[in-house]
């Protein structure tokens, strides 16, 4: 047992494709998703000693503190006791995986502190789980157990958008329309520059905005909003949303669109950040 404390970074998800290719007999839906991680998250901190939870950051607001929070699903599955501390700096059912980065981390964290053994079933956690506790590029197929590193990708430079509206996962699920899309191609291409990788993530998609769009209409104002800005190459949503990513040619490009989004829309969350 470490007598100091460990911090682990809680990235956000961002699933640049998003493809729903089948449903399963339990109603789980088949995925197959490029999915990669910013430069920006939530942090968590465990401590030797008696099982707490505390709560801090600009987005503590509303997330729980009793035993359904992630980060103690996460330390009752490693079987780990400590004194934790989540610093929460992204929105909660927003698409970018929250709550699932938060339990990677907290295992991360948990596996230094007491060199417990990482468990091999973390997607009993949440489907996300398993590929925020890779925290690193990667295809993620089946309900989202399967998860395969990616070679490093070019990194991209994104501006993250959220209207503040929490939006409920299986809700979203429930509007789709068609379960059967097809699966991004079995290889997939190496891309060697950001531009090469953007140009073919427009051809990709994702098959959850459209009911999310239909649940919550103003996700289709933030892709337009997103699209009207200087040098947007692709507009897109995350997960089942409500989140949206732009991307743009470089850092400097995301920060003046962040800066003026932050200005139309000072209701809005809005994070220039970099994603790789
Ligand atoms: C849609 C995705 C894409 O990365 O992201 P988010 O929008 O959550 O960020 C994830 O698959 C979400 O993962 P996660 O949020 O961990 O899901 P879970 O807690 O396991 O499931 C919440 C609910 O979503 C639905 N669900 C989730 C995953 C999946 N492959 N099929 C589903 O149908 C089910 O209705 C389930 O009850
Ligand atoms: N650590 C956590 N952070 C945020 N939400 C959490 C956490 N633990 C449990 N939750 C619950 O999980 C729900 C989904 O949150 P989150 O994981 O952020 O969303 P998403 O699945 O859209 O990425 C929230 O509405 C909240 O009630």
């Amino acid at each position: 047992m470490q007598s100091r404390p460990i911090t682990e970074p809680a990235p956000a998800k961002v699933n640049l494709t998003l493809h729903v290719t089948g449903r399963r007999a339990d109603g789980y839906h088949l995925l197959d998703s490029l999915v990669v991680f910013a430069d920006i998250g939530d942090r968590v901190t465990v401590r030797p000693g008696v099982s707490h939870l505390r709560i801090t950051g600009p987005m503590s607001a509303g997330v729980p503190e009793g035993p359904e929070n992630l980060v103690l699903r996460a330390a009752a599955l490693i079987g780990a006791e400590a004194d934790i501390t989540l610093d929460k700096h992204l929105p909660a059912a927003a698409g970018i995986g929250g709550g699932s980065s938060d339990a990677a981390a907290c295992l991360r964290a948990l596996a230094r502190l007491t060199g417990a053994r990482l468990p091999d079933d973390v997607a009993s956690l949440g489907a996300d789980v398993p590929v925020c506790l890779l925290a690193r590029a990667a295809r993620m197929r089946g309900i989202g157990e399967e998860v395969t590193p990616l070679a490093r990708l070019p990194v991209l430079h994104a501006v993250l958008v959220n209207p503040r509206i929490a939006v409920s996962t299986p809700a979203i699920f429930k509007r789709l329309v068609r379960r059967d899309n097809p699966p991004m191609p079995a290889r997939l291409p190496g891309w060697h520059t950001a531009e090469n990788l953007i140009h073919w993530l427009a051809t990709q998609r994702n098959d959850l905005e459209e009911p999310a769009i239909a649940e919550a209409p103003v996700i289709a104002n933030v892709l337009q909003e997103l699209l009207a800005t200087a040098g947007c190459a692709i507009a897109r949503m995350s997960g089942s949303g409500a989140t949206c990513f732009g991307l743009y040619p470089d850092a400097q490009a995301a920060q003046q669109t962040a800066d003026a989004l932050r200005r139309d829309h000072p209701d809005w969350w809005v994070m220039p950040t970099r994603l790789s």
